[in-house]
């Protein structure tokens, strides 16, 4: 018998590998058809490519699931120089291995029409009842585009709860006791060496594996690093200070008695880090009070994270709620941490924010 979501890990991971072939090629061009959204974010070439190609994997495979996904199609639309950019990458991203590329992604996408529709297709509201993918096509846009870490994930959702999470990490090193010493915070690239897939199914662990351009690589059990002196611990955040409050942050390292500086790491590639053992705890501090975090920014990691021996909870220290809709709209903050010391935390975060 074969163990349960093996074909949905299957299409996750090759799908996130096909997008990643497509934003690595975005990642080293100098115009990444960069523009700005409603919301004053930044949204590229390769966030829209790497949708079109993940939503036409996940149709051919289960056309009856929804699809929650980030970007949405109006505004290429009304820009055709834009959707011929993206078409050009979308036409020509194909995986080395044939037989995958066919057999399992269902190939090529017909034109740049239907490539606009796929991109249309995540426009679910999520909820609690079904099965719904969550996908970022780019997570970490901003460090994409400065030259630091992102992330394509994809999550499958069954009633509200994360069931398979894929992260692929084009920049971060493939190997995970490598990872453990390097650098891993800096301005990065995917030179030889980089690009890991992490991934997970409910009850069935975590595992790392190089990224790849053809038929998957064998993977390897994942576990968070197993800490009990948080004084040799860091902080793992966003690069962005408008994503998470730093003043907080290091206001509760001082209780805590960490001393060593925050790893400022963009994306969801923190929890996969965080997950091999490649950093400790995962620390996101809201700094407003309107903005509601993404369903999409944290599905992959979630499940990753709590399959690798962590814990992933709000600042109350209550689990993330995926079952809302396309936010996890009463969310506040997040602390992803290794089991045996995740209450230690929340107890000091929850003495900072109160002091407020
Ligand atoms: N105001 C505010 N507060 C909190 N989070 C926000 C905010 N604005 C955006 N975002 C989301 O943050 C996603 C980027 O992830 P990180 O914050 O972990 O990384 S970093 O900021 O790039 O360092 C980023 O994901 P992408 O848009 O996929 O890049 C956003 O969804
Ligand atoms: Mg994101
Ligand atoms: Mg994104
Ligand atoms: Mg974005």
């Amino acid at each position: 018998m074969t163990s349960p979501y093996a074909k949905e890990l299957e299409v996750a991971q090759l799908a996130v590998q096909r997008a990643a072939l497509l934003t690595k090629r975005v990642f080293h061009e100098k115009a990444k058809g960069t523009v700005s959204k409603d919301d004053k974010s930044p949204v590229t070439v390769g966030d829209f490519g790497a949708q079109a190609l993940i939503i036409s994997a996940l149709q051919a495979n289960f056309p009856a699931d929804e699809i929650v996904a980030e970007e949405e199609s109006a505004q290429l639309r009304a820009d055709p120089s834009l959707r011929d950019q993206i078409w050009e990458h979308v036409r020509s991203t194909r995986l080395d291995d044939a037989a995958s590329e066919e057999a399992v992604l269902g190939g090529a996408v017909k034109d740049a029409e239907a490539m606009l529709d796929l991109i249309g297709q995540g426009n679910s509201q999520g909820g609690a009842r079904g099965r719904i993918w969550a996908i970022d096509p780019i997570d970490g846009t901003k460090g994409f585009l400065r030259g630091g870490q992102y992330a394509v994930c994809l999550a499958l959702m069954v009633d509200g709860d994360v069931k398979v999470g894929v992260l692929g990490c084009p920049n971060l090193p493939v190997n995970d006791s490598a990872a453990l010493t390097a650098d891993i915070g800096a301005n990065q690239t995917d030179d030889e060496g980089r690009g890991v897939i992490f991934s997970a199914v409910i009850g069935q662990g975590a595992t790392s594996r190089p990224l790849g351009s053809g038929a998957l690589a064998k993977g390897q059990k994942i576990s968070m690093k197993p800490i009990t002196d948080l004084s040799s611990a860091s902080f793992c955040e966003s690069v962005e200070a408008g994503h998470s409050n730093q003043s907080e942050s290091a206001q509760i390292a001082q209780k805590l008695g960490i001393t060593k500086p925050s790893v400022r790491m963009d994306s969801q590639a923190k929890y996969g880090s965080i997950a091999r053992g490649a950093g400790d705890i995962y620390l996101r501090l809201p700094t407003s009070k309107t903005y509601q975090e993404k369903i999409w920014d944290h599905a992959a990691g979630d499940l990753i994270v709590r399959e690798a021996g962590g814990q992933v909870t709000d600042t109350t220290g209550s689990r993330l709620d995926f079952s809302v809709g396309r936010t996890l709209a009463s969310n506040r903050g997040v602390i992803a941490a290794p089991a045996a010391i995740h209450s230690q935390v929340i107890k000091v975060v929850q003495e900072v924010l109160g002091q407020k």
